[in-house]
This record gives C-alpha cells, structure tokens and sequence, in this order.
C-alpha cells in the first residue's frame, strides 16, 4: 500500500518484499508526508487559531467601532491586522525552519527545499488568517472562539488526511476526481497538510532515489523523480497552493461584504420582512404601541413639528425621525417605540429611563450600530441608513461598557485617535497633553490600560469620545464609577465641548448629572417619550408640589409630633405625608394656590408654635419627576 499516490518516499507492495539491514534501518528512520502533516497540524491550529482572538475582542468590547466611528475604513482595519499577523506568522516559520533543519527533516530544509517550504507555509497563512477571522464573526467570547477554532482546524486537518486516505487508496480514486476531496480545497488546513505531505513525499524519494543505495522498496522511476513539484497533477502540489492564493482573496472578499453590505442586508431583512410578517399578525399591537402619538403635549408638539414641516426647513443637527426597533426574539421586544426628534447644534439632549427603557438601543441605532426597524436618523441631513460610513465620520461615542484596548497605555490610544481624526503629527503631542490634563489622566497616561481602576477607563474612554472635529457626541452614562472630582472635571469639558457647537447627547442615571449638563431632556418609559423639554420646564410641569423637611428636638413628645401633622394637614390641604424618621418628617406639599411667600409665612408660624429645630422647603427634583414616571412603568409591568 502506498501511503498518498505513487510518489510517496515508503512505497510499500501488496506483496512483502524482503529488505537488506541497511533500507530496513532507512524505513524505520524515515516519515511519510502524511506523518509530517499529522505532526504539524497540532502546533499549527494553535498558532493560528490565536489570529481571532484580538479580532474578537475588537468586536464585542466595541474597540471596532470606535475606531471605524473615529474615521477607520473597513479595508484600512482589516488589511493592517492581516499585515500584522502575516508578519508574526512569517517570523513563527522561519523559527519553524530552523526546528525542521536541526530535525533533520532534509526534504523540507537542503539545497534550497526550504524556500518551497517557506512558500507553502506563506500561501498557507494568506488563506488561514482570513479563514480565521471570518470565522470569527460567529463567535461572542474570544477563549470560546479560540478553542473551538483550535478544535475545528486540527480536526478538519486530520479528518482530511484520512479522508485522503480513504478516497485515493481504498477505493482507488484520483483526488482531482473526487467530489468531497474537491470540496474540501476550501479550507485552508486541509490544502496545507495536502501540500506539505505531496512535497515532503516527492523530495524524500528524489534524494533517495539520487543515493548510492537506492532500496528495493522505493519506487524510483523517470515518472515520479522527474515530475514537476508544482504542476497541477495528483501527485503534486499545484492545485492546492492555488486553491489556498483563491480562498485567500475570497475569504477577504467576504469579510469586505460582511464589514459594508451585511448592514444593508440586515435593515433590509429586518424592515421589510421580519418587520412586514410582524405587522401582519399584530396589527392591533402595532396600531396602539408603535403609532407614536404621545399623551404628553411636548412629546406631541415635537413630533408634529418634525413630520409636518420639509426637513431642509428644519435645521437640525441630529433628527431622529419615527425611529422604531423590535428585536425579533420570542416574544419579540419593542425597544423603541416610534420615537420623533429634533437637536440643534450647542444643545445637550440627556435621555433618561429605567433599566431597560431604550436608551442604550437607541443610541446603537444613532452610532449606526444597530439597524433601525423603521424610521430613519439624520446627522447633518445624512440619512444613517443610506450613508453609514458619512455619518459614522461625524460622530464621537463614548459607549456603557470601556471600548479600550487593555494592552495599549492611554497617551498610545490618544495618539492612535488623534492620528485617525486626522490631527496634524506636529500637534499630536500638544492636543493629546491637554485632553489628559482636562480630564486628569496624565498620572496614569503612561501605564497599561488593564491596570486602570473602572473610574479612570471610564476617563479615557469619555477623553477618546471628545476628541477630533466630530459634530455630535454620544456619551452612554459617561461618568458611572467616577469620583466627584473626576466628574466636575468631566462635565465642564462637555459644557465645553457643547459650547462649541457641537451637539451632546447623553443617558444616565445621575439626575445631577443632567440637571448640571442637559439643556432638553426626555424620560424614556418602555421605549417611548413619556416627557420632554428642559430640567427646569419638566420640574415645573410636573413637580405640583414642594417638598417640606421638618426636623424636631430630641425631647419632642408624641403629642407634640401629632398636633404638628394636624397642622400641617389643615392649612395644607393634600398635603401628603411620606416619610417619618427620628422627629424628622417630610412632605410633599401641592404647590397650586400656595405661593412661596404664603408657604413661608405659615412655617414661620409653624416654627414659632411647634419649637421646632429646623425645616426647610424645596421645589422637587428631577430625581422625584423621574421617580414619578419610574413609578407608572412599575404598575404597567
Ligand atoms: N440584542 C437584544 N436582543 C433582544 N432584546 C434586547 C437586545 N438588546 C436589548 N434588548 C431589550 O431591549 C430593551 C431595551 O434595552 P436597552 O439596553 O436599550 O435598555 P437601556 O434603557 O439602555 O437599559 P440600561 O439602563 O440598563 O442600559 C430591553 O427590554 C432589553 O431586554
């Protein structure tokens, strides 16, 4: 039985031939080709496999987008990772010939054997590096992705000699004839172990068929010592190393169609099938939850304003124009409900909601992250859905969870940035020390990322969304995890940078946060627009009522504590009680036909006949407006 075809270096006979000591000793020390191939294909998954795991990491920690929302192309991004590992693999085989050459592995290393070696070797990682990072795609965890990778190149290798095997040597079948074996010229390892086995074989059996003592097992004829390694034929090599220079190109091709057209193939699988099928079986849900009519006049008024004027005349820097999105899951979830807005430029948008209302949803579909359902966003009348990458260039994000790479140090990112939006080098130094300095990053600009506590990678990621010339500034709960300090620092460089007209828009949950930076504001509930307008209008529209605090001594009695509550319950009628503590009581108290002066002068009274030791009265806050709304969605669920 030969082991691959004619030209394999061990030929052994159906009928066993006797051998003298001398070929007995050569068959024992030599390998086959396919042994080689089974040997390399361990190491070699490995090795390769790890070309997913930054690719992964860029991915699903949002490192990738940034980099494209910060003016990256897609063929810029690829080609240069490609570049890079190419580069690390070509340096791994030259170490890799070195180990061949001290094995004594001759027909792969001597008389210039280990440039053909070299060539299979680099025609292998053009294939394999695409190979793994289209594969890629598919996985969410880069341990996960690595390990199933491993396990997928090194199985499909092995599972491919023996496939071999089986075809050309058991049923007697030439490979270029077999179907499955053609099918399997599209994976990258198993045209490498093909390549590398043939190659081995042939030249094992020219340098033993070129010895003085030529066993009697080797086959040494003109057919085989005289064939052409590279030609096309069975036995050679040729039509595996060009099938791994084509899948190479396609592989890239495909990542190229998944990086630009699969988004458009996505909004338009979801828009006008997933979502037409959705319309036609819940035509009454549809009707009621996705109509955007709002019970709020603001929220009325801003939708009118949008859909009934032309666009050119309204003048907005981000317009977001019925914007809907359902994930289509069981059951499906409606995240944004048919949501209509409008920000000029020198305005600070703040989107406020429950876990879960929309908010990070909504600012996936403005980044150009997330596909809208329906309804479209326009950045400087650019609409998102027809001119992503225009758009994307206009844009600084800063996203929920730090999109940093954690072995780079903060100035090496910065610089990274600052050359993407296109800073002058000789200014790079400068920009970069001062938006440090802002953000008091500079103590930690020098250290590896990774050693960051939370507060300082939400710095630098806030530091990388301000930089450049971007028109509007995404910032998803931008200062979660900061000291105070850090935060006052954070929000004069957005008032800062909305001064300079650029619009910001923000979610959070720090009701101070907005009050301090947002001029508009709106309370998300359920993915819908329950409010809208400034903090100061919002507390006046829905903060009816003042809150009271009245602190008693110590020694207060009871009876003293009730008649106060009769008191107060008689010259404040609706006037609620809603919590007691220590002699401390708080109120909320119905601002209509109580006036300020006239609240004052009857707690002056109060403090005169109830000795008390101190009170104070206040206009509600944003956090009890919000708290009211949080209030509703808890009864809804
Ligand atoms: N990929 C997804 N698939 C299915 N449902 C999703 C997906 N992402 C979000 N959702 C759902 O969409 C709704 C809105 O989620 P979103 O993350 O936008 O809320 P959020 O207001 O940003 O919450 P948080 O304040 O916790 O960040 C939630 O009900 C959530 O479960």
């Amino acid at each position: 039985m030969a082991l691959s075809g004619p030209n394999a270096s061990i030929t052994v006979s159906n009928k066993p031939q006797p051998l003298n000591a001398a070929s007995k000793k050569l068959e024992k020390r030599k390998l086959t080709g396919v042994q080689v191939a089974l040997n390399l294909f361990f190491g070699v998954s490995i090795f390769v496999s790890g070309f997913c795991l930054l690719t992964v990491t860029e991915r699903i920690t949002k490192a990738k987008h940034i980099q494209f929302v910060s003016g990256v192309s897609a063929t810029n991004f690829w080609l240069s990772a490609l570049l890079w590992d190419f580069l690390i693999f070509f340096i791994a085989c030259c170490l890799l010939m070195v180990v061949f050459l001290l094995s004594g592995l001759d027909a792969l290393t001597k008389n210039y054997r280990f440039l053909d070696t070299l060539v299979i070797f680099m025609l292998f990682g053009w294939a394999v590096i695409p190979f793994t990072y289209l594969i890629s795609f598919l996985f969410s965890s880069h341990t996960s992705a690595y390990i199933k990778l491993v396990m997928l190149q090194y199985c499909a290798g092995v599972f491919s000699v023996i496939l071999n095997v089986i075809v050309t040597e058991i049923s007697g079948q030439k490979p270029s004839e077999s179907l499955l074996l053609n099918s399997m010229m599209v994976i990258p390892i198993h045209n490498f172990g093909m390549s590398i086995s043939k190659y081995y074989d042939n030249q094992e059996t020219k340098i033993v068929c070129s010895s003085a003592k030529i066993p009697a097992f080797v086959n040494c004829s003109k057919a085989i010592t005289e064939m052409n390694v590279y030609s096309l034929e069975d036995d050679a090599i040729g039509r595996y190393l060009i099938a791994m220079a084509v899948t190479g190109f396609i592989f890239f091709l495909l990542i190229f169609l998944l990086e630009t057209t699969s988004w458009k193939v996505r909004t338009f699988v979801y828009r006008y099938i997933f979502f037409g099928i959705y319309k036609k079986f819940n035509k009454d849900r549809v009707s009621k939850e996705l109509s955007g009519e709002s019970e709020d006049d603001d929220v009325q008024h801003e939708r009118n304003r949008i859909l009934e004027q032309p666009q050119e005349l309204l003048n907005f820097t981000v317009l977001i124009k019925e914007l809907t999105k359902i994930y289509f899951t069981y059951p499906a979830v409606l995240a944004v409900r048919n949501i209509s807005l409008g920000i000029r430029k020198k305005e600070c948008f703040g989107l406020l909601g429950l876990n879960g209302a929309g908010k990070t949803t909504t600012f996936e579909i403005l980044t150009g992250e997330e596909t809208a359902t329906s309804g479209d966003v326009f950045i400087e009348n650019l609409s998102i859905t027809n001119n992503l990458l225009e758009v994307r260039s206009k844009i600084g994000y800063c996203p929920q969870f730090d999109a940093l790479l954690d072995y780079m140090t903060a100035r090496e990112l910065m610089v990274m940035y600052a050359r993407l939006w296109g800073v002058p080098e000789t200014q790079i130094t400068q920009y970069v020390n001062k938006l440090l300095q802002s953000l008091n990053l500079e103590p930690y600009a020098d250290k590896f990322i990774y050693t960051y506590s939370g507060g300082n990678k939400r710095r630098l990621s806030n530091a990388i969304a301000l930089m450049g010339k971007p028109s509007v500034i995404f910032l998803d709960e931008p200062s979660t995890g900061m000291d105070p300090e850090a935060r006052r620092l954070l929000w004069n460089r957005v008032t800062r940078a909305r001064e300079s007209d650029k619009v910001i828009i923000i979610t959070s949950h720090s009701m101070e946060e907005c009050d301090a930076l947002c001029t508009r504001l709106a309370i998300m509930v359920k993915g819908k627009f329950m409010c809208l307008g400034s903090p100061q209008h919002l507390k006046n529209k829905f903060g009816n009522v003042y809150t009271l605090k009245a602190k008693f001594k110590m020694d207060t009695d009871e009876k003293t504590l009730e008649d106060f509550k009769k008191y107060i319950a008689t010259v404040f009628p609706g006037s609620e009680l809603k919590h007691e503590n220590q002699g401390i009581l708080n109120y909320y108290i119905p601002s209509k036909d109580n006036g300020w002066g006239k609240v004052f002068g009857i707690l002056e009274e109060a403090n005169k006949k109830f000795h008390l030791e101190d009170y104070s009265i206040s206009q509600i806050t944003l956090e009890e407006v919000f708290m009211t709304f949080a209030k509703q969605e808890n009864i809804e669920v």
